[in-house]
Protein backbone atom coordinates (compact mmCIF):
# COMPACT_ATOMS: atom_id res chain seq x y z
CA UNK A 1 0.00 0.00 0.00
CA UNK A 2 3.06 2.46 0.98
CA UNK A 3 4.24 2.33 -2.73
CA UNK A 4 0.58 4.20 -4.11
CA UNK A 5 1.60 7.16 -1.78
CA UNK A 6 4.75 8.25 -4.35
CA UNK A 7 4.60 11.43 -5.76
CA UNK A 8 3.90 12.20 -9.40
CA UNK A 9 7.30 13.86 -9.81
CA UNK A 10 8.62 10.27 -8.62
CA UNK A 11 6.44 8.43 -10.21
CA UNK A 12 7.19 9.90 -13.90
CA UNK A 13 11.19 9.36 -12.74
CA UNK A 14 10.95 6.26 -12.23
CA UNK A 15 8.78 5.67 -15.57
CA UNK A 16 11.26 7.68 -17.25
CA UNK A 17 13.78 4.67 -16.72
CA UNK A 18 11.85 2.51 -18.94
CA UNK A 19 9.55 4.48 -21.22
CA UNK A 20 11.03 7.05 -23.43
CA UNK A 21 8.90 10.19 -24.44
CA UNK A 22 5.54 10.42 -24.14
CA UNK A 23 5.65 13.09 -20.81
CA UNK A 24 2.13 13.69 -21.08
CA UNK A 25 1.11 10.69 -20.96
CA UNK A 26 3.47 9.56 -17.90
CA UNK A 27 2.35 12.89 -16.29
CA UNK A 28 -1.16 11.83 -16.90
CA UNK A 29 -0.98 8.50 -15.16
CA UNK A 30 0.81 9.22 -12.03
CA UNK A 31 -1.84 12.49 -11.75
CA UNK A 32 -4.43 9.46 -11.66
CA UNK A 33 -2.59 7.51 -9.63
CA UNK A 34 -1.91 10.52 -6.92
CA UNK A 35 -5.86 11.33 -7.17
CA UNK A 36 -6.63 7.90 -6.50
CA UNK A 37 -4.08 8.11 -3.14
CA UNK A 38 -5.80 11.52 -2.30
CA UNK A 39 -9.59 10.54 -2.61
CA UNK A 40 -8.84 7.48 -0.45
CA UNK A 41 -7.50 9.88 2.33
CA UNK A 42 -11.01 12.00 2.61
CA UNK A 43 -14.05 10.66 4.93
CA UNK A 44 -16.39 8.66 3.44
CA UNK A 45 -19.10 11.01 2.73
CA UNK A 46 -16.76 13.09 0.76
CA UNK A 47 -15.05 10.23 -1.55
CA UNK A 48 -18.86 9.41 -2.11
CA UNK A 49 -19.10 12.77 -3.92
CA UNK A 50 -16.12 12.40 -5.51
CA UNK A 51 -15.77 9.92 -8.66
CA UNK A 52 -12.55 8.20 -9.44
CA UNK A 53 -11.71 9.34 -12.43
CA UNK A 54 -10.46 7.57 -15.37
CA UNK A 55 -7.89 7.68 -17.74
CA UNK A 56 -7.98 7.23 -21.90
CA UNK A 57 -5.11 6.90 -24.19
CA UNK A 58 -5.12 7.67 -27.60
CA UNK A 59 -2.06 6.54 -30.06
CA UNK A 60 -1.16 3.90 -32.60
CA UNK A 61 0.01 0.40 -32.05
CA UNK A 62 3.63 0.06 -30.30
CA UNK A 63 4.03 3.44 -28.60
CA UNK A 64 4.33 2.75 -25.11
CA UNK A 65 0.34 2.76 -24.17
CA UNK A 66 0.86 -0.85 -22.57
CA UNK A 67 3.89 -0.45 -21.29
CA UNK A 68 3.66 3.09 -19.46
CA UNK A 69 0.95 1.30 -17.57
CA UNK A 70 2.15 -1.97 -17.09
CA UNK A 71 5.58 -0.67 -15.74
CA UNK A 72 3.28 1.80 -13.30
CA UNK A 73 1.67 -1.21 -11.81
CA UNK A 74 5.28 -2.67 -11.18
CA UNK A 75 6.67 0.37 -9.28
CA UNK A 76 3.43 0.59 -6.87
CA UNK A 77 3.20 -3.28 -7.02
CA UNK A 78 -0.19 -2.88 -8.21
CA UNK A 79 -2.29 -5.69 -9.19
CA UNK A 80 -2.56 -5.62 -13.38
CA UNK A 81 -4.17 -6.90 -16.04
CA UNK A 82 -4.43 -6.30 -19.37
CA UNK A 83 -7.90 -7.19 -21.86
CA UNK A 84 -8.54 -6.30 -25.34
CA UNK A 85 -12.31 -4.71 -25.08
CA UNK A 86 -13.10 -5.85 -28.61
CA UNK A 87 -12.63 -9.51 -27.60
CA UNK A 88 -15.96 -9.38 -25.57
CA UNK A 89 -17.73 -8.40 -29.07
CA UNK A 90 -16.73 -11.95 -30.19
CA UNK A 91 -19.41 -14.45 -30.65
CA UNK A 92 -19.96 -16.67 -27.72
CA UNK A 93 -19.06 -13.76 -25.22
CA UNK A 94 -22.25 -12.56 -22.90
CA UNK A 95 -22.80 -9.83 -20.80
CA UNK A 96 -21.50 -11.07 -17.54
CA UNK A 97 -18.35 -12.54 -18.90
CA UNK A 98 -17.00 -8.96 -19.06
CA UNK A 99 -16.32 -9.42 -15.58
CA UNK A 100 -14.40 -11.89 -16.24
CA UNK A 101 -11.51 -8.62 -15.79
CA UNK A 102 -12.16 -8.10 -12.41
CA UNK A 103 -11.59 -12.03 -11.62
CA UNK A 104 -8.35 -12.02 -13.67
CA UNK A 105 -7.12 -8.79 -11.65
CA UNK A 106 -7.86 -10.64 -8.45
CA UNK A 107 -6.33 -14.14 -9.28
CA UNK A 108 -3.14 -11.41 -9.98
CA UNK A 109 -3.40 -10.14 -6.84
CA UNK A 110 -4.22 -13.60 -4.83
CA UNK A 111 -0.71 -14.46 -6.50
CA UNK A 112 1.28 -11.45 -5.16
CA UNK A 113 -0.02 -11.29 -2.04
CA UNK A 114 0.64 -15.08 -1.75
CA UNK A 115 4.27 -13.94 -2.52
CA UNK A 116 4.43 -11.32 -0.43
CA UNK A 117 3.07 -13.62 2.62
CA UNK A 118 5.32 -16.21 1.10
CA UNK A 119 8.21 -13.95 1.70
CA UNK A 120 7.70 -13.24 5.02
CA UNK A 121 8.09 -17.14 6.49
CA UNK A 122 10.40 -17.58 4.15
CA UNK A 123 12.92 -18.19 6.93
CA UNK A 124 10.77 -20.30 9.12
CA UNK A 125 9.39 -21.81 6.03
CA UNK A 126 13.48 -23.00 4.80
CA UNK A 127 14.01 -23.88 8.57
CA UNK A 128 11.11 -27.04 8.63
CA UNK A 129 11.79 -27.36 4.81
CA UNK A 130 15.79 -27.90 5.96
CA UNK A 131 14.57 -30.42 8.69
CA UNK A 132 12.37 -32.72 6.75
CA UNK A 133 15.14 -32.96 3.85
CA UNK A 134 17.54 -34.41 6.63
CA UNK A 135 15.20 -36.78 7.17
CA UNK A 136 14.40 -38.10 3.43
CA UNK A 137 18.07 -38.03 2.91
CA UNK A 138 18.77 -40.36 6.22
CA UNK A 139 15.37 -42.10 6.42
CA UNK A 140 14.34 -43.51 9.91
CA UNK A 141 13.94 -46.84 10.42
CA UNK A 142 10.64 -48.64 9.73
CA UNK A 143 9.91 -49.98 13.59
CA UNK A 144 9.96 -53.77 13.92
CA UNK A 145 6.92 -54.32 15.89
CA UNK A 146 7.41 -57.60 17.78
CA UNK A 147 3.89 -57.41 20.02
CA UNK A 148 2.20 -56.74 16.80
CA UNK A 149 -1.46 -57.12 18.46
CA UNK A 150 -4.09 -54.80 18.85
CA UNK A 151 -3.96 -53.77 22.25
CA UNK A 152 -0.15 -53.03 22.49
CA UNK A 153 -0.85 -50.55 19.05
CA UNK A 154 -3.66 -49.32 21.14
CA UNK A 155 -1.27 -48.54 23.87
CA UNK A 156 1.11 -46.80 21.93
CA UNK A 157 -0.87 -44.22 20.31
CA UNK A 158 -2.31 -43.59 24.05
CA UNK A 159 0.67 -42.76 25.28
CA UNK A 160 1.70 -40.78 22.12
CA UNK A 161 -1.07 -38.86 22.80
CA UNK A 162 -0.42 -38.34 26.55
CA UNK A 163 2.44 -36.96 25.70
CA UNK A 164 0.73 -34.44 23.90
CA UNK A 165 2.04 -35.87 19.96
CA UNK A 166 0.07 -36.64 17.36
CA UNK A 167 -1.09 -40.87 17.46
CA UNK A 168 0.90 -42.31 14.62
CA UNK A 169 -0.81 -45.43 13.19
CA UNK A 170 0.81 -48.19 13.90
CA UNK A 171 2.69 -49.31 10.25
CA UNK A 172 4.15 -45.86 10.52
CA UNK A 173 6.44 -45.65 13.52
CA UNK A 174 10.02 -45.59 13.13
CA UNK A 175 13.16 -45.80 14.52
CA UNK A 176 15.91 -43.23 14.77
CA UNK A 177 18.77 -44.86 15.82
CA UNK A 178 21.88 -43.33 17.05
CA UNK A 179 23.71 -44.12 13.90
CA UNK A 180 20.52 -42.49 12.23
CA UNK A 181 20.79 -39.51 14.24
CA UNK A 182 24.94 -39.21 13.87
CA UNK A 183 24.16 -39.07 10.31
CA UNK A 184 21.42 -36.48 10.40
CA UNK A 185 23.90 -34.16 12.44
CA UNK A 186 26.10 -34.40 9.86
CA UNK A 187 24.31 -33.84 6.30
CA UNK A 188 22.57 -31.05 8.75
CA UNK A 189 26.04 -29.41 8.87
CA UNK A 190 26.88 -30.23 5.24
CA UNK A 191 23.25 -28.61 4.10
CA UNK A 192 23.82 -25.44 5.71
CA UNK A 193 27.11 -25.21 4.25
CA UNK A 194 25.27 -25.61 0.93
CA UNK A 195 27.24 -28.84 0.23
CA UNK A 196 24.52 -31.08 -0.84
CA UNK A 197 22.73 -29.07 -3.33
CA UNK A 198 23.56 -30.87 -6.40
CA UNK A 199 22.47 -34.32 -4.41
CA UNK A 200 19.59 -36.57 -5.64
CA UNK A 201 16.97 -36.81 -3.08
CA UNK A 202 13.13 -39.00 -3.48
CA UNK A 203 10.66 -36.58 -2.72
CA UNK A 204 6.71 -37.11 -2.70
CA UNK A 205 4.81 -34.22 -3.50
CA UNK A 206 1.35 -32.95 -4.76
CA UNK A 207 0.82 -34.21 -8.77
CA UNK A 208 0.97 -30.70 -10.27
CA UNK A 209 -1.49 -31.75 -12.95
CA UNK A 210 -4.50 -32.42 -10.59
CA UNK A 211 -3.75 -28.62 -9.47
CA UNK A 212 -3.86 -27.54 -12.82
CA UNK A 213 -7.28 -29.34 -13.81
CA UNK A 214 -8.99 -28.04 -10.92
CA UNK A 215 -7.84 -24.27 -11.50
CA UNK A 216 -9.06 -22.15 -14.51
CA UNK A 217 -12.37 -24.04 -14.82
CA UNK A 218 -15.74 -22.86 -16.02
CA UNK A 219 -16.82 -23.40 -12.17
CA UNK A 220 -13.83 -20.97 -11.58
CA UNK A 221 -15.15 -17.96 -13.53
CA UNK A 222 -19.14 -17.98 -11.34
CA UNK A 223 -16.80 -17.78 -8.82
CA UNK A 224 -17.13 -21.31 -7.08
CA UNK A 225 -14.25 -23.02 -6.04
CA UNK A 226 -13.89 -26.52 -7.45
CA UNK A 227 -10.70 -27.27 -4.69
CA UNK A 228 -12.67 -25.73 -1.83
CA UNK A 229 -15.72 -27.79 -3.34
CA UNK A 230 -14.04 -30.86 -3.83
CA UNK A 231 -11.47 -30.75 -1.70
CA UNK A 232 -13.04 -32.24 0.88
CA UNK A 233 -14.01 -35.41 -0.63
CA UNK A 234 -11.33 -35.41 -2.99
CA UNK A 235 -8.05 -36.50 -1.67
CA UNK A 236 -5.16 -34.43 -3.19
CA UNK A 237 -3.04 -36.91 -5.37
CA UNK A 238 0.63 -37.41 -4.56
CA UNK A 239 3.19 -38.64 -6.55
CA UNK A 240 7.08 -39.62 -5.67
CA UNK A 241 9.77 -37.94 -7.59
CA UNK A 242 13.67 -37.66 -7.59
CA UNK A 243 14.64 -33.94 -7.89
CA UNK A 244 17.69 -32.57 -6.89
CA UNK A 245 18.29 -31.28 -3.30
CA UNK A 246 18.13 -27.82 -4.34
CA UNK A 247 14.77 -28.34 -6.01
CA UNK A 248 13.64 -30.51 -3.36
CA UNK A 249 14.11 -27.44 -1.01
CA UNK A 250 12.14 -25.32 -3.18
CA UNK A 251 8.88 -27.67 -3.12
CA UNK A 252 9.31 -28.48 0.76
CA UNK A 253 9.39 -24.35 1.50
CA UNK A 254 6.58 -24.62 -0.91
CA UNK A 255 4.35 -26.74 1.22
CA UNK A 256 5.86 -25.63 4.48
CA UNK A 257 4.88 -22.00 4.00
CA UNK A 258 1.35 -22.91 2.41
CA UNK A 259 1.05 -24.13 6.09
CA UNK A 260 2.47 -20.73 7.97
CA UNK A 261 0.26 -18.53 6.10
CA UNK A 262 -3.95 -18.56 6.45
CA UNK A 263 -5.32 -18.71 2.89
CA UNK A 264 -8.68 -17.00 4.38
CA UNK A 265 -6.06 -13.88 5.20
CA UNK A 266 -4.21 -13.80 1.64
CA UNK A 267 -7.90 -13.92 -0.02
CA UNK A 268 -9.40 -10.94 1.95
CA UNK A 269 -6.33 -8.86 1.34
CA UNK A 270 -5.94 -9.93 -1.82
CA UNK A 271 -9.46 -8.61 -2.75
CA UNK A 272 -8.55 -5.30 -0.59
CA UNK A 273 -5.11 -4.82 -2.61
CA UNK A 274 -6.95 -5.63 -6.02
CA UNK A 275 -9.80 -3.47 -4.69
CA UNK A 276 -7.57 -0.17 -3.64
CA UNK A 277 -4.47 -1.06 -6.16
CA UNK A 278 -5.92 -2.63 -8.98
CA UNK A 279 -5.17 -1.61 -12.66
CA UNK A 280 -7.18 -2.48 -15.55
CA UNK A 281 -5.85 -2.45 -18.57
CA UNK A 282 -9.09 -1.96 -21.50
CA UNK A 283 -7.14 -2.33 -24.75
CA UNK A 284 -8.74 -1.51 -27.86
CA UNK A 285 -11.55 0.47 -26.80
CA UNK A 286 -12.77 2.02 -30.21
CA UNK A 287 -13.03 -1.31 -31.63
CA UNK A 288 -16.17 -1.72 -29.34
CA UNK A 289 -17.28 2.15 -30.81
CA UNK A 290 -20.10 2.63 -33.43
CA UNK A 291 -18.48 4.07 -35.83
CA UNK A 292 -15.68 1.33 -35.65
CA UNK A 293 -15.37 -1.16 -39.05
CA UNK A 294 -18.30 -1.57 -41.02
CA UNK A 295 -22.08 -1.06 -39.98
CA UNK A 296 -22.83 -4.54 -38.68
CA UNK A 297 -22.32 -5.48 -35.34
CA UNK A 298 -22.79 -1.75 -33.90
CA UNK A 299 -25.66 -3.19 -31.43
CA UNK A 300 -23.46 -5.94 -29.93
CA UNK A 301 -20.30 -3.24 -29.69
CA UNK A 302 -22.26 -0.65 -27.68
CA UNK A 303 -23.85 -3.32 -25.46
CA UNK A 304 -20.45 -4.32 -24.51
CA UNK A 305 -19.59 -0.84 -23.70
CA UNK A 306 -23.33 -1.16 -21.75
CA UNK A 307 -21.46 -4.28 -19.53
CA UNK A 308 -18.33 -2.77 -19.01
CA UNK A 309 -20.13 1.00 -17.67
CA UNK A 310 -21.19 -0.63 -14.58
CA UNK A 311 -17.56 -1.84 -13.97
CA UNK A 312 -15.95 1.30 -14.31
CA UNK A 313 -19.29 2.83 -12.06
CA UNK A 314 -18.75 0.51 -9.45
CA UNK A 315 -20.30 -2.18 -8.61
CA UNK A 316 -19.72 -5.70 -6.22
CA UNK A 317 -18.43 -8.78 -8.44
CA UNK A 318 -18.29 -11.80 -7.33
CA UNK A 319 -15.14 -13.69 -7.39
CA UNK A 320 -13.99 -17.40 -5.88
CA UNK A 321 -11.94 -15.33 -3.28
CA UNK A 322 -14.94 -12.87 -2.13
CA UNK A 323 -16.58 -10.20 -3.57
CA UNK A 324 -14.61 -7.37 -4.93
CA UNK A 325 -15.59 -3.89 -4.74
CA UNK A 326 -14.62 -2.16 -8.19
CA UNK A 327 -15.66 1.45 -7.02
CA UNK A 328 -11.48 2.26 -6.49
CA UNK A 329 -10.05 0.36 -9.43
CA UNK A 330 -8.05 2.23 -11.82
CA UNK A 331 -9.33 1.66 -15.57
CA UNK A 332 -7.20 2.91 -18.48
CA UNK A 333 -8.73 2.58 -21.59
CA UNK A 334 -6.22 2.92 -24.88
CA UNK A 335 -6.99 2.89 -28.51
CA UNK A 336 -5.53 4.03 -31.82
CA UNK A 337 -8.90 5.87 -32.82
CA UNK A 338 -7.90 5.30 -36.20
CA UNK A 339 -11.29 5.30 -37.80
CA UNK A 340 -13.60 6.78 -34.96
CA UNK A 341 -13.27 9.42 -32.01
CA UNK A 342 -14.06 9.04 -28.37
CA UNK A 343 -17.23 10.97 -29.12
CA UNK A 344 -18.01 7.76 -30.71
CA UNK A 345 -18.39 5.41 -27.20
CA UNK A 346 -21.66 6.35 -25.34
CA UNK A 347 -22.19 9.27 -23.29
CA UNK A 348 -21.69 7.12 -19.70
CA UNK A 349 -18.58 5.54 -20.67
CA UNK A 350 -16.85 8.88 -22.00
CA UNK A 351 -17.70 10.87 -18.83
CA UNK A 352 -15.33 8.05 -17.04
CA UNK A 353 -12.51 8.66 -18.82
CA UNK A 354 -12.09 11.94 -18.26
CA UNK A 355 -8.16 12.13 -18.26
CA UNK A 356 -7.38 12.21 -22.44
CA UNK A 357 -4.02 11.87 -23.36
CA UNK A 358 -2.38 11.56 -26.83
CA UNK A 359 0.26 9.80 -27.50
CA UNK A 360 3.03 10.62 -30.08
CA UNK A 361 4.71 8.66 -32.86
CA UNK A 362 8.13 7.29 -32.11
CA UNK A 363 10.83 9.71 -34.67
CA UNK A 364 14.19 8.20 -35.25
CA UNK A 365 15.84 9.80 -32.54
CA UNK A 366 13.12 8.17 -30.29
CA UNK A 367 14.27 4.64 -31.64
CA UNK A 368 17.78 5.45 -31.22
CA UNK A 369 16.82 6.30 -27.23
CA UNK A 370 14.64 2.79 -27.24
CA UNK A 371 17.48 1.00 -28.01
CA UNK A 372 19.97 2.02 -26.07
CA UNK A 373 18.42 4.18 -23.03
CA UNK A 374 16.23 2.18 -20.66
CA UNK A 375 17.10 -0.38 -17.98
CA UNK A 376 15.85 -2.83 -20.03
CA UNK A 377 16.92 -1.68 -23.74
CA UNK A 378 16.44 -4.02 -26.35
CA UNK A 379 20.48 -3.39 -27.13
CA UNK A 380 21.57 -4.36 -23.71
CA UNK A 381 19.23 -7.35 -23.27
CA UNK A 382 21.09 -9.02 -26.36
CA UNK A 383 24.70 -8.26 -25.28
CA UNK A 384 23.81 -9.73 -22.13
CA UNK A 385 22.23 -13.20 -24.05
CA UNK A 386 25.24 -13.25 -26.54
CA UNK A 387 27.43 -12.62 -23.21
CA UNK A 388 26.54 -16.53 -21.88
CA UNK A 389 28.08 -17.81 -25.32
CA UNK A 390 31.53 -15.52 -24.18
CA UNK A 391 31.13 -13.39 -27.42
CA UNK A 392 31.64 -9.52 -26.35
CA UNK A 393 29.15 -7.84 -28.35
CA UNK A 394 29.36 -4.00 -29.13
CA UNK A 395 27.76 -1.76 -31.36
CA UNK A 396 28.87 1.59 -32.51
CA UNK A 397 26.42 4.85 -32.11
CA UNK A 398 26.45 4.59 -36.46
CA UNK A 399 25.52 1.42 -36.54
CA UNK A 400 22.69 2.19 -33.41
CA UNK A 401 21.21 4.87 -35.60
CA UNK A 402 21.33 2.74 -38.58
CA UNK A 403 19.00 0.13 -37.43
CA UNK A 404 16.90 2.83 -36.04
CA UNK A 405 16.49 4.71 -39.82
CA UNK A 406 15.55 1.16 -40.96
CA UNK A 407 12.74 0.39 -38.64
CA UNK A 408 11.47 3.82 -38.97
CA UNK A 409 11.39 3.38 -42.79
CA UNK A 410 10.12 0.21 -42.64
CA UNK A 411 7.15 1.37 -40.64
CA UNK A 412 6.19 3.92 -43.07
CA UNK A 413 6.27 1.41 -46.09
CA UNK A 414 4.83 -1.45 -44.87
CA UNK A 415 2.64 -1.16 -41.85
CA UNK A 416 3.79 1.18 -38.65
CA UNK A 417 3.72 -1.08 -35.57
CA UNK A 418 5.85 0.90 -33.36
CA UNK A 419 8.87 0.34 -31.55
CA UNK A 420 7.91 -2.92 -31.98
CA UNK A 421 9.86 -2.95 -35.76
CA UNK A 422 12.73 -2.23 -33.65
CA UNK A 423 12.63 -6.30 -32.39
CA UNK A 424 12.08 -7.96 -35.34
CA UNK A 425 14.71 -6.03 -37.38
CA UNK A 426 17.47 -6.75 -34.18
CA UNK A 427 16.60 -10.61 -34.37
CA UNK A 428 17.39 -10.66 -37.85
CA UNK A 429 20.48 -8.67 -37.99
CA UNK A 430 21.82 -10.82 -35.06
CA UNK A 431 20.82 -13.67 -36.40
CA UNK A 432 24.16 -15.56 -37.59
CA UNK A 433 25.81 -14.31 -34.15
CA UNK A 434 23.13 -16.02 -32.28
CA UNK A 435 23.30 -18.79 -34.37
CA UNK A 436 27.05 -19.25 -34.83
CA UNK A 437 27.40 -17.70 -30.75
CA UNK A 438 28.04 -21.08 -28.96
CA UNK A 439 30.76 -22.32 -31.91
CA UNK A 440 32.73 -18.91 -32.23
CA UNK A 441 34.61 -19.66 -29.02
CA UNK A 442 35.35 -16.35 -26.84
CA UNK A 443 35.96 -13.76 -28.70
CA UNK A 444 35.21 -9.69 -29.73
CA UNK A 445 32.68 -8.62 -32.29
CA UNK A 446 31.52 -5.31 -33.41
CA UNK A 447 28.20 -4.37 -35.22
CA UNK A 448 29.13 -1.40 -37.44
CA UNK A 449 26.91 0.64 -39.89
CA UNK A 450 28.23 -1.91 -42.58
CA UNK A 451 27.26 -4.79 -40.81
CA UNK A 452 23.66 -3.62 -40.19
CA UNK A 453 23.49 -2.48 -44.19
CA UNK A 454 25.47 -6.10 -45.40
CA UNK A 455 22.52 -8.22 -43.55
CA UNK A 456 19.47 -6.27 -43.76
CA UNK A 457 19.54 -3.54 -46.33
CA UNK A 458 18.71 -5.26 -48.57
CA UNK A 459 15.85 -7.00 -47.08
CA UNK A 460 14.64 -3.13 -46.40
CA UNK A 461 14.98 -2.28 -50.27
CA UNK A 462 13.14 -5.30 -51.07
CA UNK A 463 9.31 -4.55 -50.47
CA UNK A 464 8.41 -7.86 -50.68
CA UNK A 465 10.77 -9.91 -49.01
CA UNK A 466 10.83 -7.35 -46.09
CA UNK A 467 7.12 -7.09 -45.55
CA UNK A 468 7.64 -10.61 -44.43
CA UNK A 469 10.89 -10.92 -42.82
CA UNK A 470 10.83 -7.64 -40.75
N1 LIG B 1 8.13 5.03 -25.78
C1 LIG B 1 8.66 3.84 -25.60
N2 LIG B 1 9.78 3.66 -24.85
C2 LIG B 1 10.31 2.44 -24.66
N3 LIG B 1 9.81 1.32 -25.19
C3 LIG B 1 8.71 1.41 -25.95
C4 LIG B 1 8.08 2.65 -26.19
N4 LIG B 1 7.01 2.44 -26.96
C5 LIG B 1 6.96 1.14 -27.18
N5 LIG B 1 7.97 0.50 -26.58
C6 LIG B 1 8.22 -0.94 -26.61
O1 LIG B 1 7.49 -1.50 -27.71
C7 LIG B 1 6.71 -2.63 -27.34
C8 LIG B 1 5.23 -2.39 -27.60
O2 LIG B 1 4.79 -1.29 -26.85
P1 LIG B 1 3.38 -1.24 -26.10
O3 LIG B 1 2.99 -2.63 -25.71
O4 LIG B 1 3.40 -0.24 -25.05
O5 LIG B 1 2.42 -0.82 -27.29
P2 LIG B 1 1.01 -0.08 -27.23
O6 LIG B 1 1.22 1.35 -27.47
O7 LIG B 1 0.31 -0.47 -26.00
O8 LIG B 1 0.28 -0.70 -28.50
P3 LIG B 1 -0.93 -1.75 -28.53
O9 LIG B 1 -2.16 -0.98 -28.26
O10 LIG B 1 -0.86 -2.29 -29.92
O11 LIG B 1 -0.63 -2.79 -27.51
C9 LIG B 1 7.02 -2.88 -25.89
O12 LIG B 1 7.97 -3.91 -25.83
C10 LIG B 1 7.64 -1.60 -25.38
O13 LIG B 1 8.63 -1.87 -24.44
Amino acid sequence: MDAINKTPKEIVGLLDQYVIGQDEAKKAIAIALRNRYRRMQLDAAMQEEISPKNMLMIGPTGVGKTEIARRLAKIVHAPFTKVEASKFTEVGYVGRDVESMVRDLVEVSVAMEKQDQFKNVRADATQAANKRLVKLLAPAKKKENKNNNDFSNMMNMFSQMQNGQMPTAPSEQEEVTDEIRNERLSLTEQLNKGLLENHMVELEMDDPQQASATDNNMLGQMGIDLNDTLGSIMPKKRIKRTVTVAEAREILVSEESEKLVNNADINHDAIKRAENTGIIFLDEIDKITKGSGQNSGDVSREGVQRDILPIVEGTQVKTKYGTIDTDHILFIAAGAFAESKPSDLIAELQGRFPIRVELNDLSKKDFVRILTEPNNALIKQYIALIGTDNVKVTFTMEAIERIAELAFELNHENQNIGARRLQTVLEKLLEDLLYEGPDMGTGDVTITESYVNDKIGDIVQNKDLSRYIL
